[in-house]
């Protein structure tokens, strides 16, 4: 099933439980606006080379639209899906398929009104494969980008922030380019530097420097937001994180963040994947060593603290938690029957088609929904967000601490609805997203 319909289908069945009226259905259902420009930019040998980029807003009922960009020469691809709804080809040049942006546009919507932050949701995405751009193809890239998109993004409009294949540099480009058209803006964007994440040229990195507005906690905010919403997830099942053994996929921002922050609280990670293969040690990674590794070789293969397995095989490996962060439809009906975690925290955006959740369910596998699972990131965005519109700076510990009441408090809104509507934690966050939405529609008289 592709992304759109399975996210529309989810929205849908939220949509009945909660009776709503079939215009406003509809009126939320439908993108505010979906932009496609062309990126044309010369590469270091000065040949020309396009590609096109997306940004899909979805909803502005209940604050400026809000969502990453993400580079990735298959923004969008699923496993297992026909090729016709993934990545088009045309002339040469690479589309992000609309269908998964705006798809993951719709989530944002949901996910920023389960988090309770005032923002609605966007999504953007260059279909291009980053790891083969040079650093100064990519930057030309992202000002063109924001050449094209200016005047419909903005602080009080839409606020852009890293995804997969963008990180804080991305940001910073973004914040600089846009700064030319409209004075300096820090709040344009969130997920920007800060002094101890990224090299620059000689100068070295220095703890707490918050250059160009960046909030500290950002970095970890998605894996730190997954550990905590795991820790309230198992002490509701009456478990303890220093029980659980953990597989990962995907070791970027948000896996290797949650590996990290999980290993730290005792929890045993078995199993990590990234694009250059997977790896396994029934005692436990050296989750230190692998960080070390994988920054060191471009990714985890060749690691030796553990024996190399199968990739395609790692989201059925035995454990009690699985945890994707990587890509959308990766756990669907050719795989959902062999899953043999207990748990699955959604890291990354859409891992789960609903025919998966409908197997997984009579298996008595309990899901922790993405848009509340991974909600840490847009929440520690948020936080940042506020601080550079009041120009004042938080130390980390405010930001963790600050994230934690977020999730939990989230978690219990979820749990509410679940007993309200008698439904599994997927549509308790559905309902608890899509209501907040319509009534901030409804009172905003805009309902048709
Ligand atoms: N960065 C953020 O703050 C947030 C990210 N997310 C979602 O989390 C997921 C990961 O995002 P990031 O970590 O930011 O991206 P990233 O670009 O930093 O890392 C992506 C990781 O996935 C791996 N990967 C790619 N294809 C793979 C495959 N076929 N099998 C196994 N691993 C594969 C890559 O090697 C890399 O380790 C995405 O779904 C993203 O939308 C969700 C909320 C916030
Ligand atoms: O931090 C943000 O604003 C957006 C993060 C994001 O793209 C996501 O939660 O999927």
């Amino acid at each position: 099933m592709n992304a759109l319909a399975a996210t529309s289908r989810n929205f849908k069945q939220a949509a009945k439980l909660l009776g709503l009226d079939s215009k406003l259905e509809k009126s939320l259902l439908i993108p505010f606006r979906e932009i496609k420009v062309e990126c044309t930019i010369p590469k270091d040998d000065g040949t020309l080379v396009s590609f096109v980029g997306f940004r899909v807003q979805h909803d502005n009922a209940r604050g400026p639209m809000k969502g990453g960009i993400r580079y990735h020469h298959e923004v969008g691809v699923q496993a297992k899906l026909s090729y016709s709804s993934l990545l088009i080809i045309l002339n040469g040049i690479l589309q992000v398929d609309p269908d998964e942006v705006n798809a993951l546009a719709q989530l944002m919507t949901w996910k920023t009104a389960v988090a309770n932050i005032p923002y609605g949701g966007a999504k953007g995405g260059i279909g291009c494969t980053p790891g083969k751009l040079s650093k100064s193809e990519l930057e030309r890239l992202t000002r063109v980008f924001t050449q094209k998109i200016h005047d419909l993004i903005g602080i009080h409009t839409d606020v852009p922030a890293p995804d997969m294949g963008t990180n804080s540099q991305t940001m910073a480009w973004i914040l600089d380019e846009y700064s030319k058209f409209h004075g300096y803006s820090p709040a344009v964007v969130t997920g920007k530097p800060v002094g101890n994440t990224i090299s620059c040229f000689k100068l070295c990195k220095l703890i707490n420097s918050k250059d160009l507005g960046g909030s500290l906690g950002r970095e970890a905010a998605t894996g730190r937001g997954v550990l905590f919403a795991t820790e309230v997830l198992l002490e509701e099942h009456g478990k303890k994180l220093e029980d659980q053994r953990f597989v990962i996929q995907g070791f970027g921002n948000v896996g290797s963040w949650a590996a990290q922050l999980i290993s730290e609280a005792g929890g045993q990670v078995i199993a990590v994947s990234d694009v250059t293969g997977a790896i396994k040690n029934n005692k436990g990674l050296n989750i230190k060593e692998l960080l070390k590794h994988s920054s060191e070789n471009h990714g985890i293969r060749g690691f030796t603290g553990g024996e190399p397995i199968d990739p395609g095989s790692l989201l059925i490996e035995d454990c009690d938690v699985l945890i994707p962060a990587a890509l959308g439809g990766v756990i669907n009906r050719e795989n959902a029957n062999d899953i043999k975690a207990k748990f699955i925290v959604e890291a990354a955006n859409h891992p789960t088609d609903p025919e998966a959740d409908e197997i997984l369910s009579k298996k008595g596998v309990v899901i922790l929904p993405d848009i509340y699972a991974n909600s840490g990131g847009v929440t520690v965005s948020y936080f940042e967000w506020v601080q550079n519109i009041q120009g004042f700076m938080w130390d980390e510990e405010k930001v963790n601490a600050e994230l934690r009441t977020y999730i939990i408090r989230a978690f219990n809104n979820m749990k509410e609805m679940c007993k309200t509507y008698n439904c599994d934690l997927r549509m308790g966050a559905f309902t608890l997203g899509v209501n907040r939405v319509a009534r901030a529609t409804v009172l905003r008289g805009w309902e048709a």
